[in-house]
Protein backbone atom coordinates (compact mmCIF):
# COMPACT_ATOMS: atom_id res chain seq x y z
CA UNK A 1 0.00 0.00 0.00
CA UNK A 2 1.55 2.96 -0.65
CA UNK A 3 -1.48 5.70 0.03
CA UNK A 4 -0.35 9.14 1.57
CA UNK A 5 -2.02 9.63 4.83
CA UNK A 6 -0.06 12.28 6.32
CA UNK A 7 2.13 15.22 4.44
CA UNK A 8 4.03 17.19 6.42
CA UNK A 9 4.99 20.24 4.49
CA UNK A 10 7.97 22.66 5.51
CA UNK A 11 7.79 22.87 8.68
CA UNK A 12 9.52 25.84 10.33
CA UNK A 13 10.42 26.69 14.06
CA UNK A 14 12.84 28.28 16.04
CA UNK A 15 13.56 28.86 19.43
CA UNK A 16 15.40 32.01 20.43
CA UNK A 17 18.20 32.01 17.59
CA UNK A 18 18.17 28.36 17.15
CA UNK A 19 16.36 27.78 13.79
CA UNK A 20 15.39 23.98 14.99
CA UNK A 21 13.12 23.02 11.70
CA UNK A 22 14.11 24.41 9.02
CA UNK A 23 11.43 23.11 6.19
CA UNK A 24 10.58 19.80 7.45
CA UNK A 25 8.75 17.81 4.88
CA UNK A 26 8.29 14.17 4.59
CA UNK A 27 4.76 11.59 3.68
CA UNK A 28 3.52 8.48 5.94
CA UNK A 29 2.05 6.27 3.66
CA UNK A 30 -0.71 4.06 5.08
CA UNK A 31 0.26 0.44 5.98
CA UNK A 32 4.15 1.65 6.50
CA UNK A 33 5.88 1.69 9.64
CA UNK A 34 8.02 4.99 8.94
CA UNK A 35 11.34 5.41 10.73
CA UNK A 36 11.96 8.83 11.94
CA UNK A 37 15.49 9.08 12.80
CA UNK A 38 18.16 12.13 13.98
CA UNK A 39 20.66 12.74 16.51
CA UNK A 40 19.86 14.16 19.89
CA UNK A 41 18.12 17.30 19.58
CA UNK A 42 17.83 17.63 15.77
CA UNK A 43 14.34 18.30 16.45
CA UNK A 44 12.50 14.97 15.72
CA UNK A 45 10.21 15.57 19.13
CA UNK A 46 9.66 19.60 18.11
CA UNK A 47 8.75 17.95 14.59
CA UNK A 48 5.98 16.01 16.00
CA UNK A 49 4.39 18.20 17.91
CA UNK A 50 4.22 20.39 15.64
CA UNK A 51 2.78 18.18 13.09
CA UNK A 52 0.43 17.42 15.74
CA UNK A 53 -0.66 21.56 16.22
CA UNK A 54 0.85 20.89 19.88
CA UNK A 55 3.68 23.38 19.29
CA UNK A 56 3.06 26.26 16.53
CA UNK A 57 5.41 26.77 13.49
CA UNK A 58 5.15 27.73 10.04
CA UNK A 59 4.37 25.07 7.83
CA UNK A 60 1.51 22.76 7.29
CA UNK A 61 0.75 19.70 7.87
CA UNK A 62 -2.55 17.55 6.38
CA UNK A 63 -3.92 13.95 7.71
CA UNK A 64 -5.71 12.65 4.57
CA UNK A 65 -5.41 15.95 2.73
CA UNK A 66 -6.64 17.99 5.52
CA UNK A 67 -5.11 19.71 8.61
CA UNK A 68 -6.11 17.62 12.08
CA UNK A 69 -8.07 20.83 13.25
CA UNK A 70 -10.71 20.28 10.27
CA UNK A 71 -11.34 16.27 11.42
CA UNK A 72 -14.65 16.45 13.38
CA UNK A 73 -12.87 13.52 15.88
CA UNK A 74 -9.17 14.09 15.57
CA UNK A 75 -8.21 11.24 17.94
CA UNK A 76 -10.10 9.00 15.46
CA UNK A 77 -7.67 10.18 12.79
CA UNK A 78 -4.09 10.32 14.86
CA UNK A 79 -3.19 8.97 18.32
CA UNK A 80 0.30 9.85 19.28
CA UNK A 81 2.50 8.55 22.72
CA UNK A 82 5.29 10.87 24.07
CA UNK A 83 7.61 9.64 26.01
CA UNK A 84 5.87 7.20 27.49
CA UNK A 85 2.09 7.44 29.50
CA UNK A 86 1.03 10.90 30.10
CA UNK A 87 -1.34 11.39 33.33
CA UNK A 88 -1.94 11.33 37.18
CA UNK A 89 0.71 9.53 38.43
CA UNK A 90 -1.53 8.68 41.17
CA UNK A 91 -3.98 7.25 39.18
CA UNK A 92 -3.83 3.43 38.44
CA UNK A 93 -3.42 1.70 34.70
CA UNK A 94 -6.87 0.50 33.95
CA UNK A 95 -8.46 3.35 35.31
CA UNK A 96 -6.86 5.96 33.74
CA UNK A 97 -7.35 3.77 30.01
CA UNK A 98 -11.35 4.30 31.12
CA UNK A 99 -10.40 7.90 31.34
CA UNK A 100 -8.84 8.21 28.32
CA UNK A 101 -11.55 6.25 26.48
CA UNK A 102 -14.41 8.13 27.71
CA UNK A 103 -12.55 11.27 26.68
CA UNK A 104 -12.08 9.70 23.40
CA UNK A 105 -15.70 8.66 23.40
CA UNK A 106 -15.36 4.59 22.62
CA UNK A 107 -16.59 2.42 24.76
CA UNK A 108 -14.45 1.19 28.21
CA UNK A 109 -14.22 -2.20 26.81
CA UNK A 110 -12.07 -0.76 24.10
CA UNK A 111 -9.16 0.28 27.06
CA UNK A 112 -9.21 -3.19 28.42
CA UNK A 113 -8.58 -4.84 24.82
CA UNK A 114 -5.52 -3.04 24.58
CA UNK A 115 -4.53 -3.16 27.65
CA UNK A 116 -4.70 -7.10 26.73
CA UNK A 117 -3.39 -6.32 23.66
CA UNK A 118 0.21 -4.38 24.67
CA UNK A 119 0.53 -7.51 27.70
CA UNK A 120 -0.38 -5.23 30.35
CA UNK A 121 -3.10 -7.12 32.22
CA UNK A 122 -1.10 -7.68 34.84
CA UNK A 123 -0.22 -4.51 35.43
CA UNK A 124 -4.06 -3.03 35.47
CA UNK A 125 -4.00 -2.19 38.92
CA UNK A 126 -0.41 -0.49 38.90
CA UNK A 127 -0.50 3.52 40.12
CA UNK A 128 1.14 5.42 36.89
CA UNK A 129 4.07 6.62 39.32
CA UNK A 130 5.34 2.58 39.82
CA UNK A 131 5.57 2.12 35.94
CA UNK A 132 8.92 0.89 34.72
CA UNK A 133 10.19 3.31 31.59
CA UNK A 134 8.82 -0.19 29.39
CA UNK A 135 5.89 -0.52 30.71
CA UNK A 136 5.20 2.76 31.10
CA UNK A 137 6.30 3.07 26.79
CA UNK A 138 3.40 0.05 26.72
CA UNK A 139 0.65 1.90 28.44
CA UNK A 140 1.69 5.00 26.31
CA UNK A 141 0.95 3.50 23.16
CA UNK A 142 -2.72 1.63 24.54
CA UNK A 143 -3.25 5.30 25.11
CA UNK A 144 -2.53 6.83 21.56
CA UNK A 145 -4.58 3.66 20.02
CA UNK A 146 -7.98 4.13 22.11
CA UNK A 147 -10.13 5.37 19.14
CA UNK A 148 -8.14 3.13 16.72
CA UNK A 149 -6.94 5.98 14.85
CA UNK A 150 -5.73 5.73 11.36
CA UNK A 151 -2.48 7.08 12.04
CA UNK A 152 -0.08 6.27 14.86
CA UNK A 153 3.10 8.60 16.28
CA UNK A 154 4.95 7.66 18.81
CA UNK A 155 8.42 9.17 20.17
CA UNK A 156 11.01 7.12 20.85
CA UNK A 157 9.08 3.92 21.87
CA UNK A 158 12.10 1.88 21.81
CA UNK A 159 13.40 3.94 24.77
CA UNK A 160 14.08 1.78 28.06
CA UNK A 161 12.76 -1.60 26.02
CA UNK A 162 15.05 -4.58 26.17
CA UNK A 163 15.52 -6.56 23.30
CA UNK A 164 12.80 -8.81 24.12
CA UNK A 165 10.41 -5.92 24.38
CA UNK A 166 11.70 -4.49 21.24
CA UNK A 167 10.74 -7.27 19.22
CA UNK A 168 7.48 -7.41 20.80
CA UNK A 169 7.15 -3.41 19.70
CA UNK A 170 8.76 -4.70 16.18
CA UNK A 171 5.62 -7.53 15.77
CA UNK A 172 3.08 -4.81 17.60
CA UNK A 173 3.31 -2.25 15.11
CA UNK A 174 3.48 -4.57 12.32
CA UNK A 175 0.48 -6.02 13.05
CA UNK A 176 -1.34 -2.47 13.54
CA UNK A 177 0.45 -1.42 9.90
CA UNK A 178 -1.18 -4.25 8.36
CA UNK A 179 -4.72 -2.90 9.37
CA UNK A 180 -3.38 0.21 7.05
CA UNK A 181 -2.63 2.52 9.86
CA UNK A 182 0.30 4.83 9.24
CA UNK A 183 2.61 4.38 11.78
CA UNK A 184 5.46 7.04 12.07
CA UNK A 185 7.97 6.26 15.00
CA UNK A 186 11.13 8.45 15.86
CA UNK A 187 14.14 7.07 17.34
CA UNK A 188 18.28 8.12 17.26
CA UNK A 189 19.27 4.84 16.99
CA UNK A 190 19.26 3.70 13.44
CA UNK A 191 19.70 0.12 14.39
CA UNK A 192 16.89 -0.10 16.47
CA UNK A 193 14.70 1.23 13.12
CA UNK A 194 16.83 -0.81 11.50
CA UNK A 195 14.21 -3.73 12.86
CA UNK A 196 11.10 -1.63 13.22
CA UNK A 197 10.99 0.59 10.07
CA UNK A 198 9.58 0.07 6.72
CA UNK A 199 10.77 3.53 5.97
CA UNK A 200 12.95 5.62 6.74
CA UNK A 201 13.28 9.70 6.94
CA UNK A 202 16.42 11.09 8.36
CA UNK A 203 16.56 14.59 9.86
CA UNK A 204 19.51 16.56 9.76
CA UNK A 205 20.12 20.45 10.23
CA UNK A 206 16.00 21.06 10.35
CA UNK A 207 15.30 19.00 7.44
CA UNK A 208 14.41 15.80 6.06
CA UNK A 209 18.28 14.41 3.88
CA UNK A 210 17.14 11.26 2.94
CA UNK A 211 13.45 9.37 2.57
CA UNK A 212 13.91 5.62 1.49
CA UNK A 213 12.82 2.24 1.73
CA UNK A 214 14.88 0.40 5.04
CA UNK A 215 15.80 -1.82 2.55
CA UNK A 216 17.90 0.62 -0.27
CA UNK A 217 18.91 1.92 2.93
CA UNK A 218 20.72 -0.52 4.05
CA UNK A 219 21.54 -1.67 1.01
CA UNK A 220 23.17 1.50 0.01
CA UNK A 221 25.32 1.00 4.16
CA UNK A 222 26.69 -2.04 2.54
CA UNK A 223 27.93 0.11 -0.45
CA UNK A 224 29.83 2.00 1.77
CA UNK A 225 31.09 -0.65 3.49
CA UNK A 226 34.69 -1.47 3.44
CA UNK A 227 35.82 -5.71 3.82
CA UNK A 228 39.82 -6.26 4.57
CA UNK A 229 40.90 -9.34 3.96
CA UNK A 230 43.62 -11.86 4.47
CA UNK A 231 44.33 -14.53 2.24
CA UNK A 232 46.92 -16.96 0.35
CA UNK A 233 49.02 -14.74 -1.89
CA UNK A 234 48.57 -17.46 -4.59
CA UNK A 235 44.83 -16.74 -4.67
CA UNK A 236 45.35 -12.96 -5.31
CA UNK A 237 44.22 -13.52 -9.22
CA UNK A 238 41.39 -15.73 -8.29
CA UNK A 239 39.88 -12.76 -5.94
CA UNK A 240 40.52 -10.18 -8.67
CA UNK A 241 38.46 -12.72 -11.12
CA UNK A 242 35.99 -13.04 -8.49
CA UNK A 243 35.54 -9.38 -8.23
CA UNK A 244 35.24 -8.65 -12.00
CA UNK A 245 32.83 -11.43 -12.20
CA UNK A 246 30.61 -10.23 -9.32
CA UNK A 247 31.32 -5.89 -9.32
CA UNK A 248 32.88 -5.44 -6.65
CA UNK A 249 36.05 -3.36 -6.10
CA UNK A 250 39.25 -5.18 -4.57
CA UNK A 251 42.52 -2.66 -4.04
CA UNK A 252 45.13 -4.45 -2.61
CA UNK A 253 46.59 -3.30 0.04
CA UNK A 254 49.75 -5.65 0.73
CA UNK A 255 50.87 -8.92 -0.97
CA UNK A 256 48.33 -11.17 1.11
CA UNK A 257 45.39 -8.45 2.03
CA UNK A 258 43.11 -5.94 0.22
CA UNK A 259 40.19 -3.82 1.04
CA UNK A 260 36.81 -4.39 -0.89
CA UNK A 261 34.15 -1.91 -1.32
CA UNK A 262 30.52 -2.80 -3.01
CA UNK A 263 29.15 -5.82 -1.32
CA UNK A 264 29.21 -7.14 2.31
CA UNK A 265 31.01 -9.32 4.34
CA UNK A 266 28.43 -12.28 4.53
CA UNK A 267 28.23 -12.78 0.81
CA UNK A 268 31.85 -12.09 -0.17
CA UNK A 269 32.30 -15.37 2.50
CA UNK A 270 29.96 -17.03 0.80
CA UNK A 271 31.37 -16.69 -2.70
CA UNK A 272 34.62 -17.48 -1.59
CA UNK A 273 33.39 -20.50 -0.11
CA UNK A 274 31.87 -21.63 -2.96
CA UNK A 275 35.45 -20.97 -5.19
CA UNK A 276 37.44 -22.77 -2.28
CA UNK A 277 39.73 -19.51 -1.67
CA UNK A 278 40.05 -19.72 2.17
CA UNK A 279 40.05 -16.32 3.70
CA UNK A 280 42.88 -15.76 7.04
CA UNK A 281 40.77 -12.70 7.85
CA UNK A 282 37.78 -10.92 6.94
CA UNK A 283 36.78 -7.96 8.69
CA UNK A 284 34.12 -5.07 7.72
CA UNK A 285 34.99 -1.54 8.61
CA UNK A 286 31.02 -1.08 8.32
CA UNK A 287 31.33 0.49 11.98
CA UNK A 288 27.96 1.06 12.67
CA UNK A 289 24.86 1.98 11.20
CA UNK A 290 24.96 4.66 13.31
CA UNK A 291 28.01 5.51 11.92
CA UNK A 292 26.26 5.33 8.80
CA UNK A 293 23.77 8.01 9.65
CA UNK A 294 26.25 10.57 10.22
CA UNK A 295 27.33 9.68 7.15
CA UNK A 296 23.96 10.11 5.90
CA UNK A 297 23.62 13.45 7.77
CA UNK A 298 26.78 14.95 6.90
CA UNK A 299 26.54 14.25 2.74
CA UNK A 300 22.74 15.44 3.18
CA UNK A 301 22.17 12.27 0.82
CA UNK A 302 19.17 11.61 -0.74
CA UNK A 303 18.33 8.26 -2.49
CA UNK A 304 16.38 8.46 -5.54
N1 LIG B 1 10.49 24.50 24.46
C1 LIG B 1 11.74 24.67 24.05
N2 LIG B 1 12.43 25.79 24.33
C2 LIG B 1 13.69 25.97 23.91
N3 LIG B 1 14.38 25.07 23.19
C3 LIG B 1 13.75 23.94 22.88
C4 LIG B 1 12.39 23.66 23.28
N4 LIG B 1 12.04 22.44 22.81
C5 LIG B 1 13.11 21.97 22.14
N5 LIG B 1 14.13 22.85 22.17
C6 LIG B 1 15.44 22.68 21.54
O1 LIG B 1 15.24 22.28 20.22
C7 LIG B 1 16.21 21.31 19.82
C8 LIG B 1 15.51 20.07 19.33
O2 LIG B 1 14.87 19.42 20.42
P1 LIG B 1 14.00 18.11 20.22
O3 LIG B 1 13.55 17.67 21.58
O4 LIG B 1 12.97 18.34 19.19
O5 LIG B 1 15.10 17.10 19.64
P2 LIG B 1 15.03 15.53 19.47
O6 LIG B 1 15.57 15.24 18.12
O7 LIG B 1 13.68 15.02 19.79
O8 LIG B 1 16.08 15.07 20.55
P3 LIG B 1 16.20 13.69 21.42
O9 LIG B 1 16.59 12.60 20.47
O10 LIG B 1 17.30 14.04 22.37
O11 LIG B 1 14.87 13.50 22.08
C9 LIG B 1 17.09 21.10 21.03
O12 LIG B 1 18.23 21.90 20.89
C10 LIG B 1 16.24 21.57 22.19
O13 LIG B 1 17.05 22.06 23.22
Amino acid sequence: MTDVAVQVRELRRAFGRKQVLDGVSMDLRAGCVTGFVGSNGSGKTTTLRAMLGLLPAEGRTLFFGRPLAAWRAPSRIVGAAFAGVAGHPKHRVRHHLHMVAAGAGVPTRRADELLEQVGMREAADIRLSALSLGMSQRIGIAQALVAAPRVLILDEPANGLDPHAIRWLRDFLRTIADTGTAVLLSSHLLAEMQQMADRVAVLSQGRVVAEAAMSDLLAYADRQSVVQIQFAPDDAPALTGLSRRHGFELRRTGPDTADITGINREKLARLCLDLRVPLFQLSEDRSSLEDFYLTIAHEEFKIA
